[in-house]
């Protein structure tokens, strides 16, 4: 990989939102010090003391073929300063046939030469469009919750008021057993992601506390403890809780979760609860140092629940569980209390995924217990799968490309939303990334570009407003319907917490709009969010669990979905078969030229960031005057230039662009040791995938994080690659879940 391979540097800052004048916009502070001194010399009329060809060859022209690979030179060679460059004054350059170019042709990026080739030639597992297919996790059309042993309350409120009138298969299996077992058995509930899982564990007990006819309310003492991996899920079970035992007003759950003031938290445990959902930090915190949860617990305890086990595990909390269910299990039971609840303590694990971990946590939470599972094999070594109604997509995309058929993809689902005239409803995406800093970037790159949005949430959330034309769908006149959010472990509870009921909730602000989500995993599981569309993989996951439970964000309860996963050419594409037995419906492989960026770059004029080309130069308009229209491939390197451009004028987002790019790459490096065979950091080109941040190469010479704008950057005694692979050993090192969370 050499040093500046296929790496841009014909552009120019954005004078635009500058305002300043061509020398200032002249000013480029990013790139090697050889240009930046090449250009100062230019504009200070003196010529560089080597003369170079000015042959551009493997430079792109609008409308010619793609391809070429000798992007090295070229880039070299239109270092000269940004105006001029795609000025009018380098328009009779040569091609690399030696052709004078027309005088109407501009030199756009090489976005898409020098790219490895793509290998996958056929789909290995087509998605077969003719077979009818039976959602899988809906809810099933003839048995009802009254059958099931569930109350006769929670019945009618669950028809009237929750909308739900038929069980799950999973809730069929779990509930009846549940109830009639409890005491004799634990409980491990298997079942694909969306399958309503919270209510086949959170129906049985409710239902059996309720058909004991014995009064109770908060001071009766908690019935349940449920831990939960994240905050958000934690609150997610608290909420569906207490929407369910608004029936019964006297029943009363509390949320105890990291982030939250303890002291508040001490104070709802005093006034007393009946159920307490938590995560596990908070809880054994509270155990620990708290005297009156074990007041409330004591006497009243019955079932404990571990939901989203595999997680707990993966996050570090075995020990944590232990020492739960050790301090859990000193307190005393007393049966005569409610002899109608079991008589011992009964322990539930849930999960969608089946792990090590699990398995570890199935033998430290559960005795002699009952596994519950709609899967087609009875056994606990049964691979769960996608849901059997969403519509995987796959496309393998070059690492420069990365960004801007992200942008095409967003794009075309606006534009298909758009084409229904959706007015009152509203549609999500959610975009998965490995770290918190990359989730900065692309939360950025598309809504911050040229100060059109409105931002609410603390800056979480990104109304875009007219002239935001960051989308190539969108033009000056046209009133963007998105709005961006950005959700990561970084953030603090409260900005996290917002963000999540804004993204969920459809109001004013959100009615007929495209939201889209930037985020970790920390959203990939459990959360229950409405009218998620799409789920998109730009990066994909640590691990094929991971896969499943962001994909199961989307299709959820017999509702339709689509997920893209993007992969890299190269060792990336053999994923694909390893992850084939979670997809027995099948995919559809995308070409990401065809059928991601052709329809989203055709027929639409991209907004130039340079004012010299757009107001001066009479090449960019037709013969009515009018802007020309340019080829897609054009429109996608105009887009991606205007993000780069900004890296360049903009020291904030450069900043995110390296952090982005750094962490990126330090996350890569933690893929399972299983995966590793697919996703090794060392095959990654770290040049190319720094396009993908808006970033002309790899930021050895942008001085990491630290160069201030206008600062000279310091050299670096250690070269900038194997620094990156030392940072990504270490990283390696490291717990996982700091991309994570
Ligand atoms: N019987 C039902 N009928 C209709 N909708 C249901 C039913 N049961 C649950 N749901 C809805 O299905 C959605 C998914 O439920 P839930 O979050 O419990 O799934 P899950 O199996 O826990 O998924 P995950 O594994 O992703 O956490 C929720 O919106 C819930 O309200």
């Amino acid at each position: 990989m050499s040093d500046d391979d296929s790496m841009l540097l014909n552009f120019s800052t954005n004078d635009d939102a500058a305002g300043n004048s061509y020398k200032q916009a002249a000013k480029v502070t990013g790139g090697r010090w050889k240009d930046r001194r090449r250009m100062k010399m230019k504009l200070e009329g003196k010529t560089g003391s080597r003369k170079r060809r000015a042959d551009v060859a493997g430079d792109q022209i609008p409308g010619s073929e793609r391809g070429g690979d000798s992007g090295k030179k070229v880039h070299r060679d239109n270092a000269d300063g940004p105006a001029e460059q795609e000025g009018p004054k380098r328009r009779n350059a040569h091609n690399t046939q030696g052709r004078i170019l027309p005088a109407d042709s501009q030199f756009v990026s090489s976005l898409f030469t020098s790219n490895r080739e793509i290998t996958t030639a056929v789909n290995t597992n087509i998605h077969d469009e003719s077979v009818a297919i039976n959602p899988s996790n809906a809810p099933l059309k003839t048995d009802l919750f009254a059958s099931l042993g569930v109350s006769d309350v929670l019945v009618s409120h669950l028809e009237q008021k929750m909308r739900i009138q038929k069980p799950t298969s999973i809730q069929k299996l779990a509930i009846p057993q549940v109830i009639a077992n409890a005491g004799k058995n634990d409980f491990f509930i298997h079942a694909q992601t969306g399958s309503g899982k919270t209510l086949s564990y959170l129906l049985p007990i409710i239902s059996t506390i309720l058909n004991m006819e014995t009064r109770v309310d908060r001071s009766s003492g908690a019935f349940a403890l449920i831990v939960a991996p994240t905050r958000e899920l934690a609150s997610q079970i608290y909420q569906v809780c207490s929407t369910l035992i608004s029936c019964c007003h006297y029943l009363v759950p509390c949320l105890l979760i990291g982030g939250e003031r303890k002291k508040s938290e001490k104070a709802r445990l005093r006034k007393g609860c009946n159920f307490i959902i938590g995560t596990p930090g908070r809880i054994l915190d509270h155990l620990q140092n708290t005297k009156v949860i074990k007041e409330q617990l004591s006497q009243s305890l019955r079932y404990i629940v571990l939901d989203e086990g595999d997680k707990l595990m993966e996050l570090g909390f075995d020990e944590t569980i232990s020492e739960i269910i050790k301090i859990v299990h000193d307190i005393p039971i007393n049966s005569d209390k409610f002899p109608k609840l079991p008589h011992k303590l009964v322990h539930m694990l849930c999960s969608a995924t089946l792990t090590d971990g699990v398995n570890k946590l199935r033998n430290v939470a559960l005795k002699d217990y009952k596994l519950i599972s709609n899967g087609t094999k009875k056994d606990a070594d049964a691979v769960t799968v996608a849901p059997d109604q969403l519509l995987q997509r796959i496309t393998i995309v070059p690492p420069k490309l990365r960004l801007v058929t992200l942008a095409a993809t967003l794009n075309n689902i606006t534009k298909d939303f758009v084409a229904t005239d959706p007015q009152s409803k509203t549609l999500r995406t959610i975009v998965f990334v490995t770290c918190s800093d990359s989730v900065e970037f692309h939360y950025d790159a598309f809504s911050g570009s040229n100060g059109h949005h409105k931002n609410l949430i603390g800056d979480s959330v990104r109304v875009l407003t007219k002239g935001n034309t960051i989308f190539p769908c969108f033009s000056n006149s046209e009133d963007p319907n998105m709005v961006i959010y950005k959700l990561h472990g970084s953030l603090s509870q409260q900005i996290r917490s917002s963000t999540l009921q804004h993204f969920a909730r459809d109001n004013e602000v959100t009615k007929g709009k495209h939201l889209i989500m930037f985020c970790t995993d920390v959203a990939s599981r459990g959360l229950d969010l409405p009218q998620v569309g799409s789920v998109i993989e730009l990066d994909p996951p640590f691990a094929v669990e991971d896969h499943l439970h962001r994909v199961g964000r989307t299709a959820r309860a017999g509702e339709k979905g689509e997920s893209l996963l993007f992969l890299l050419p190269g060792e990336e594409e053999k994923y694909m078969d390893y992850i084939q037995p979670y997809h027995p419906m099948g995919w559809e492989l995308l070409q990401f030229d065809k059928e991601l960026l052709t329809p989203a770059f055709k027929d639409v004029n991209v907004n130039r960031n340079d004012k010299y080309i757009r107001k001066d130069d009479k090449s960019s308009k037709n013969k009515n005057g009018a802007d020309k229209e340019y080829e897609w491939d054009t429109n996608a390197t105009t887009w991606h230039l205007n993000i780069e451009r900004r890296v360049v004028g903009d020291s904030t987002f450069k900043n995110l662009a390296v952090k982005g790019f750094i962490s990126h790459v330090r996350a890569y490096a933690t893929h399972i040791s299983q995966e590793k065979k697919f996703f090794n950091v060392k095959f990654l080109h770290l040049g190319h995938l720094a396009k993908s941040f808006g970033l002309r190469e790899r930021p050895k010479a942008m001085g990491l994080q630290s160069s201030k704008d206008g600062e000279t950057d310091k050299p670096t005694k250690e070269n900038s690659k194997n620094k990156m692979f030392r940072m990504a050993r270490m990283a390696e090192k490291q717990i996982a879940s700091e991309f994570n969370y």
